[in-house]
């Protein structure tokens, strides 16, 4: 592979930082892709790599994502992630958070952390300890946002969803709508819940087979393999679990007219955003549609930063205008005829000054 420093997701950086901190083993990349909006804000993942040149071309991925994210959410924020490289068997010890929170104290807030990948609320309030630039912070009694993102992410793409079925097939409502969800997790679970609760007949899968039944049971759905989700005749598949599914295998296995989903970089190259097109198959975005996470932490840390208590209904708010972006990308996309996810670089990288 060659060097990191002439790929081309590192050069559209702003900065990239390598983390060493022999004491405690932490090895961590700070990647800060753009503070043109804001603060770079974007979370740390926490994941065991076979090479770390798979580590440092994970957070350039990553933070770009985070730019087009905030941006396309209309939040002050720039773009930015971390990954702290872990042994291969996971090791992560009070020390390394430490010496993570004085590393992302040392960035002096051009890097606002939160939780992602393999760090849950607890890493933060470890990391907090030694930073103030820190979000996904415990909410303590439920009025105000923040903290785990995960039913946030949930929520947003729960109205994104909707806004899809509108769009392509017309419907107001989704009973008996068929969303075949991968992933039954902190999102892709948090989801099902509330499309359960609109009357759309579920297919779940879970590379864990018995969260996927536990689930199923408990919302009177249906369970697939995690080998065949991908394949099911549905309305809506729903990704949330994996990035880069929707390779040249991936798009030719769909039966749906939709894909709305929660994960990550779910396009394994670009050119697969016009395969979907070409099938007719409608694509919400990922970084607009799974917006809701970074919604709740940035506005969290915003009235934190201001001595203020982040009020719930507003993050509320925000996430019900996840569709009013898809509309407009779509609409742009129909009138256009380049792929939504094009029609959504081009808008984002617009508003970060790109
Ligand atoms: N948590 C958030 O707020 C948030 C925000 C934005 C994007 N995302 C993305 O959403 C996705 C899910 O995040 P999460 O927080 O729910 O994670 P999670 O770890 O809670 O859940 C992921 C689930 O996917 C399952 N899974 C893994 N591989 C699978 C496969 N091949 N087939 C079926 N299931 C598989 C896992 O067993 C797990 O149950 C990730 O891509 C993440 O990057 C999460």
């Amino acid at each position: 592979m060659a060097a990191f420093w002439t790929e081309s997701d590192f050069d559209d950086h702003e900065t990239v930082t390598l983390v060493r901190d022999a004491p405690s083993g932490l090895t961590a990349i700070v990647a800060i892709h753009s503070t043109h909006l804001g603060p770079a804000a974007g979370g740390t993942r926490f994941w065991h790599y076979a090479d770390p040149s798979l580590a440092m071309r994970d957070a350039l991925r990553l933070s770009r994502g985070m730019s087009y994210k905030n941006a396309m959410a209309g939040l002050p924020m720039g773009g930015g992630k971390a990954v702290i490289l872990a042994d291969d068997k996971n090791t992560k010890t009070p020390e390394m958070l430490a010496a993570f929170g004085d590393a992302v104290q040392a960035l002096g807030g051009r890097y606002i952390t939160a939780e992602d990948v393999g760090i849950g609320e607890a890493d933060m309030v470890a990391v907090a300890k030694r930073t103030s630039f820190v979000s996904g912070l415990p909410s303590g009694d439920g009025s105000a946002a923040g903290g785990d993102p995960g039913p946030f992410t949930a929520m947003g793409i729960y109205h994104g969803l909707k806004a899809a079925v509108a769009h392509k097939l017309g419907r107001d409502d989704l009973k008996g709508v068929h969303v075949a969800v991968q992933g039954t997790g902190s999102v892709g679970g948090g989801l099902a819940r509330l499309l359960a609760r609109d009357g759309a007949r579920l297919t779940l899968a879970d590379r864990n087979a018995v969260r996927a039944e536990a689930l199923a049971e408990e919302l009177g759905a249906q369970t697939v393999g995690a080998d065949v989700i991908m394949s099911v005749s549905c309305d809506v598949f729903s990704p949330n679990a994996l990035g880069a599914i929707l390779n040249d295998e991936g798009v030719a296995r769909l039966d749906a007219p939709i894909v709305a989903g929660g994960a990550n970089n779910q396009l394994a190259l670009p050119e697969h955003g016009a395969a979907l097109a070409a099938r007719g198959i409608l694509y919400a975005p990922d970084y607009v549609i799974n917006a809701g996470g970074i919604i709740s932490v940035a506005l969290e840390y915003l009235a934190r930063q201001s001595g203020e208590h982040c009020d719930i209904n507003e993050v509320r708010l925000r996430l019900k205008q996840i569709p009013e972006r898809l509309f407009a990308i779509w609409r742009e996309s129909d009138a256009s005829g380049r792929s939504p996810d094009e029609v959504a670089d081009a808008m984002a990288q617009k508003l970060i000054g790109r």
